[in-house]
């Protein structure tokens, strides 16, 4: 079973995606944090995003990190997705707001997002993956879909309670990235959706579980 979990920043994705994959007993793939980690290593190596002549010098070093046998390395563990490489856990690097800024460039490289796909389609299901296109282009044929989205002023309420930023200021930036993921973000045909904003975490992962099949007893 494949279950695909899409949506807007900071709608809730990853939790909502822990709390039902931990009730599945399956893992679940943080799509996400691929691209914030291939992010993350052409800022730590002084590479420019914000151009289409970004795609090539990005490639060659994921591809040369992979060689070198230092892959950027997606853990899917069920309480928190994290990306290690060369032996070290990167995760806490991946969301800051210096990332935050850069990652819609580079989520926009086809190239990139071949090399993000590849390694999700590489997987043997079942697994739930959240992002932004998994239900509508990775995995078109998902058992079920989901689309969750909430208003800005939610999310960045959310969003300060877990950096140290102000409000208004965390909800500008994600709307600005809204605004410049909105390609890959158009929701499956299929996908039901569901408004974070009106309900408590336990109460959005009670109404996901519902639509799907009671785990296996084994
Ligand atoms: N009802 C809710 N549904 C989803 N997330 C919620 C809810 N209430 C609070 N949150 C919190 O919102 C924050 C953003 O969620 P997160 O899973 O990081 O979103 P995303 O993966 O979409 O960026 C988290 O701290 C999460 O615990
Ligand atoms: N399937 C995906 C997942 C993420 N992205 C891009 C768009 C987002 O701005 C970044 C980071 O996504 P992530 O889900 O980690 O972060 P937010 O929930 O938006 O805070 O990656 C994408 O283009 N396609």
């Amino acid at each position: 079973m494949i279950v695909t979990i899409d949506g807007v920043a900071a709608s809730g994705k990853s939790s909502v995606a822990s709390g039902v994959a931990r009730a599945l007993h399956v893992p679940y793939l943080s799509s996400g944090l691929l691209y914030r980690a291939a992010t993350w290593a052409a800022l730590q190596h002084g590479l420019p995003l914000d151009t289409p002549e970004a795609e090539g010098p990005l490639l060659d070093l994921l591809h040369a990190q992979t060689q070198a046998g230092t892959p950027l390395d997606l853990r899917p563990l069920p309480e928190g997705n994290q990306v290690w490489q060369a032996g070290r856990d990167i995760s806490e690097a991946l969301h800051t707001a210096e990332v935050d800024a850069h990652v819609s460039a580079a989520a926009v490289l086809p190239g990139l997002r071949e090399w993000v796909n590849a390694q999700l389609r590489a997987l043997t299901p079942p697994f739930l993956a959240e992002g932004r296109d998994m239900g509508s282009t990775v995995f078109p044929h998902a058992d079920h879909k989901f689309y969750l989205h909430a208003s800005a002023r939610v999310r960045a309420e959310r969003r300060v309670k877990e950096r140290a930023q102000d409000v208004d200021s965390v909800e500008a930036a994600l709307k600005l990235r809204d605004e410049r993921d909105v390609r890959q973000s158009a929701p499956a045909p299929d996908a039901i959706h569901i408004d974070t904003g009106s309900g408590t975490l336990p109460e959005i992962i009670a109404q996901v579980l519902a639509h799907l099949p009671a785990p296996s007893a084994t």
